[in-house]
């Protein structure tokens, strides 16, 4: 019965990248391909008729162009898109959203695709050592739904205090407060009165929040052992009154599926006309007129185009790709323009530095009472196409996550600057479908799983830059892992705590879980297990380069408080922002500046008066994405992002509703 493909009422649609491409499944390819086969002909997975799968040419002309398809771009083209007024388009590098990503489990099989990952490294360093000094991977999504494809699905708000943060960074208007209603607005919480509480908590919102149906034993019984070590289980980590402590999180899930921003806030073109979504374009540059962003060039199947854009350009491309299309538009530090022989539209300095993400290690486990099998079988495919619960719902033990002080915490804030992570027991894989069928071709006893220990509140800050001025040639990334010193006390404290949780009573007595000495030989020489030399060395070998890049076109270095591109170019000035009307609509602020901008042909701007000299600042050019979030969040990003992207439509629609 599961083997033909349901009636769905639509045409048979485009399902996206496959799985049969995922290099974990390495040599897996029938049953994967059957599988997914399976997957694409169910109706509540594929969903044909509500799919987006994209335009075939974009029109010459849109009121508003969103770059990125990822977190950001679709909740900033959707809410734009709702006033029926406005004619938007939305441009993503990549191709639709892949169906099988729809499946909770194969979290990990779109990951180092080149058709789903931009396939990013950092530049080598004193970290990532195990990757033979190639840097560090930084898997990202290059597909409708971005990075949200690719990740754990976590949902976490952050912590009150680190929108405090923000406020001190320059960020005016981004307290917690500010931001609390539109946290609200994306979210749908499946479980108020059970797990969430709905004071902290919202309906309504596009965005299904709530924990998978499926949990495997070992995340229970991790729970138990934490509480045996005196470490806090709590039920939720959004809940304030709850700021540390260990949980099964609320995940963006909804019947045992993934929800992106891309499946929640788009609507295909037949139902929403006004938006168009053009997938596989690659936006290499905005185009200005004068320092006025009026549109945006991009390739599409090797050809250069270029659209208009004419009431603004918005770059959601995410923190690693807004300040690289910034760069090769002109737009960013002088002296990296000028070397690159790239025009300058604007000085700003700041375009790609502040680049933060948290750090940590990941330490390798077996657990020696089972042995490494496949944790996907036939039994729970079944399932999963029929009935939609099982391990097919769930990411194996990633669904639990805890956050704890380190040593060097400010409790009183309680902001918690440690994250764990558990990962293991995926229902991925399988070549046979067979139950009980050995993970590769060399029998082993044990199962494999890892722990990460991760600092959430590292000093040390990246910044990226261009090597090239071919848009196709990834920039260079430059982390700085643990370039201060603070950051590997906060990792040791952080591991010491997992080491803790696996020596527990019950994870010893039903696992027997030991550190996996194919992985720890490697430090060896270093010190006694466990000691600080020793976990410094595992923490620069097997170093968890964690994928919440955030802060490279920061509110109030590269944009203002609502978002929009800085181009304070000039003398030192100390004056306030006012709109053509002569209301006043930002903060004052000091800067140096260099040089003059001539005014914008049309369009809004903001004047700022320089010692009595009138500048215009860029215009028509937004970034909304992590890109803007000035300093890091302490849990797992997404939700955040959410928010500014929420809060990034509404500027814009005040702004031309007036
Ligand atoms: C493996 C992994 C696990 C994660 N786990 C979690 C988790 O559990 N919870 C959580 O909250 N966060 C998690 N994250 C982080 C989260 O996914 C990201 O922070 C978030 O997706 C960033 O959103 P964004 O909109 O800024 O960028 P992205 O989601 O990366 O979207 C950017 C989009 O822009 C497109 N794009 C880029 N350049 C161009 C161009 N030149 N032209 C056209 N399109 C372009 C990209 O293809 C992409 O679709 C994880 C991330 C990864 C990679």
């Amino acid at each position: 019965m599961i083997l033909a493909p349901e009636d769905c009422g639509c045409p048979y649609q485009d399902p996206g990248a496959s799985i049969s491409n995922s290099p974990i499944c390495n040599g897996m390819l029938l049953f994967m391909t059957l599988l997914e086969g399976f997957v694409s002909g169910r109706c509540r997975i594929a969903e044909p008729c509500r799919r987006v799968v994209g335009v075939k040419e974009a029109d010459e002309e849109y009121d508003f162009v969103v770059v990125g398809g990822g977190v950001a771009g679709p909740i900033v083209a959707g809410r734009l898109a709702e006033n029926k007024e406005f004619k938007v388009l939305l441009i993503e590098a990549g191709g639709p959203d892949p169906v099988a990503s729809r499946v909770p489990s194969f979290y990990r099989n779109f990951w180092n695709n080149p058709e789903t990952d931009w396939l990013y490294r950092t530049q080598p360093g004193n970290f990532c050592l195990n990757e033979k000094r190639k840097g560090c991977v930084w898997p990202r999504g290059k597909t409708l739904g971005g990075s949200a494809v690719l990740n754990g699905m976590m949902y976490h708000r952050g912590h009150a205090a680190d929108y405090e943060d923000w406020v001190k960074f320059g960020a005016k208007g981004w307290s917690w407060t500010d931001n609390r209603a539109y946290f609200d607005r994306s979210e749908d919480n499946k479980q108020i009165g059970s797990v969430a509480k709905s004071s902290y908590h919202s309906t309504g919102g596009p965005m299904p929040i709530q924990q998978f149906r499926y949990t495997p034993p070992i995340v229970q019984d991790l729970l138990r052992g934490i509480n045996e070590s005196g470490l806090p289980v709590i039920d939720d980590m959004n809940d304030p009154n709850t700021p540390v402590g260990f949980t099964v999180a609320q995940t963006f899930s909804n019947n045992g599926q993934r929800y992106t921003t891309a499946r929640a806030y788009l609507e295909p073109e037949s139902e929403r006309k006004n938006l168009h979504v053009l997938l596989e374009a690659h936006a290499s540059r905005v185009l200005f007129d004068g320092t006025r962003a009026n549109g945006v060039e991009y390739i599409r199947k090797g050809e250069r185009k270029t659209v208009s854009a004419t009431k603004e350009v918005i770059l959601s491309a995410g923190a690693l790709n807004s300040p690289h299309i910034l760069l090769l538009s002109g737009v960013g530090p002088k002296d990296t323009l000028d070397k690159f022989e790239i025009p300058v539209v604007a000085d700003l300095p700041h375009v790609g530095q502040n680049l933060l993400n948290h750090v940590g290690v990941t330490l390798h486990f077996l657990i020696t009472k089972e042995n490494n099998t496949q944790t996907l079988d036939w039994a729970d495919a079944t399932e999963y196409l029929l009935e939609g619960t099982g391990p097919l719902t769930a990411d194996g033990m990633t669904q639990m996550s805890g956050v704890l002080y380190s040593s060097l915490a400010d409790k009183q804030r309680e902001q918690p600057d440690l994250q764990f992570f558990f990962n293991g027991y995926y229902a991925e894989c399988s070549a046979t479908g067979a139950v009980g069928e050995p993970v590769g071709d060399c029998p082993q006893n044990g199962r494999n799983i890892t722990s990460n220990a991760v600092a959430l509140q590292p000093r040390s800050v990246g910044y990226l830059t261009i090597n090239s001025t071919n848009p196709l040639e990834p920039p260079l990334f430059y982390p700085k892992y643990f370039s201060h010193p603070d950051d590997m006390v906060m990792v040791k404290d952080g591991a010491r705590y997992v080491r803790k949780i696996l020596e527990s009573k019950t994870i010893q007595s039903k696992y027997g879980v030991k550190l996996d000495p194919s992985h720890t030989f490697v430090c060896d020489k270093a010190g006694d297990q466990w000691s600080d030399k020793w976990l410094e060395c595992m923490a620069r070998v097997y170093t968890d380069a964690q994928n919440h890049q955030q802060g490279t076109a920061a509110i109030s270095r590269v944009v203002d408080n609502e978002l929009r591109v800085f181009n304070v170019t000039g003398k030192s000035f100390s004056g306030s922002l006012r709109n053509r009307k002569g209301a006043w609509c930002g903060s004052t602020r000091t800067r140096r500046t260099t040089s003059k901008a001539p005014p914008p042909s049309a369009g809004w701007w903001i004047t700022v008066v320089v010692d009595n000299e009138l500048v215009f600042n860029v215009t028509g050019l937004r970034v909304i994405d992590a890109s803007v979030m000035p300093t890091l969040v302490t849990g797992n990003p997404q939700g955040a992002i959410m928010m500014v992207a929420e809060r990034g439509a509404d500027f814009i629609k005040t702004d031309w509703t007036k």
